[in-house]
């Protein structure tokens, strides 16, 4: 007889097309709120120096494959990393369009199209460039008993963030920002405005 009783926060086995990881979802802490999400490989517990992103949801990105942001190769670009290392986590944070929800995101898209870059087209509308609050990455790490990281992220504000809520990253890993010409302004955008640690390439367009 299958055993009916499951136990909270108890991972699942999820084959992918990246390799086989297990996952977990938390019940959120707010009412209303998205489960945050992990998908992770390895055991994790009392381990230094774990491979992690945290990831930002973007349903353009993540499930249509849109180019206007990298937020599709970025996200498989991790699940490679951690598969070919053996270990890692990629904690997937329901923070759509940097915490203004997608809905809103969309709005910003129009601004966009009429010239805006997207930190204009935020503050024409009143909203926050940046919404994101990460307390849920530092629950998620106790729970899979990680000690330490090395943060796969081009964005500065993501490591600052982290420290503050006393996650001890130890290094930071670049990740590839695949450009092409639907994203070139985003990711010039993110570099000049928001400080993300992105180099332009005279012949292939914006690297790490
Ligand atoms: N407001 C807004 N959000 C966007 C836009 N394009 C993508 N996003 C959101 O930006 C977020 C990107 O998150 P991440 O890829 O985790 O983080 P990042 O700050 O770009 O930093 P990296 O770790 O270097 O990728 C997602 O929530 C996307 O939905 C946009 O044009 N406007």
């Amino acid at each position: 007889m299958a055993q009916t009783q499951i136990a909270e926060n108890q991972s699942i086995q999820l084959p992918t097309l990246f390799g086989d990881f297990m996952m977990k979802a938390y019940d959120p802490e707010v009412l209303g709120e998205q489960p945050t999400v992990v998908i992770f490989k390895g055991d994790l517990q009392g381990r230094e120096d774990v491979l992690v992103r945290f990831h930002s949801e973007c349903l353009t990105g993540d499930i249509f494959g849109s180019l206007r942001c990298d937020c599709w190769q970025q996200l498989q670009e991790t699940l490679k990393m951690i598969h070919e290392e053996g270990s890692g986590a990629v904690i997937y944070l329901r923070q759509e369009g940097r915490g203004i929800d997608l809905v809103n995101k969309l709005k910003t898209y129009i601004l966009q199209e009429q010239g805006y870059d997207t930190v204009e087209a935020n503050v024409a509308l009143d909203l926050p460039v940046d919404a994101r609050e990460d307390s849920a990455c530092l629950r998620v790490l106790n729970d899979l008993g990680v000690r330490s990281i090395r943060l796969v992220t081009n964005n500065p504000d993501k490591i600052e963030k982290a420290r503050e809520l006393g996650i001890e990253v130890t290094d930071r890993v670049e990740i590839e920002a695949g450009v092409c010409d639907a994203n070139e302004r985003y990711l010039q955008t993110k570099k000049e405005k928001m400080g993300h640690f992105l180099k332009k390439n005279q012949q292939e367009g914006f690297l790490i």
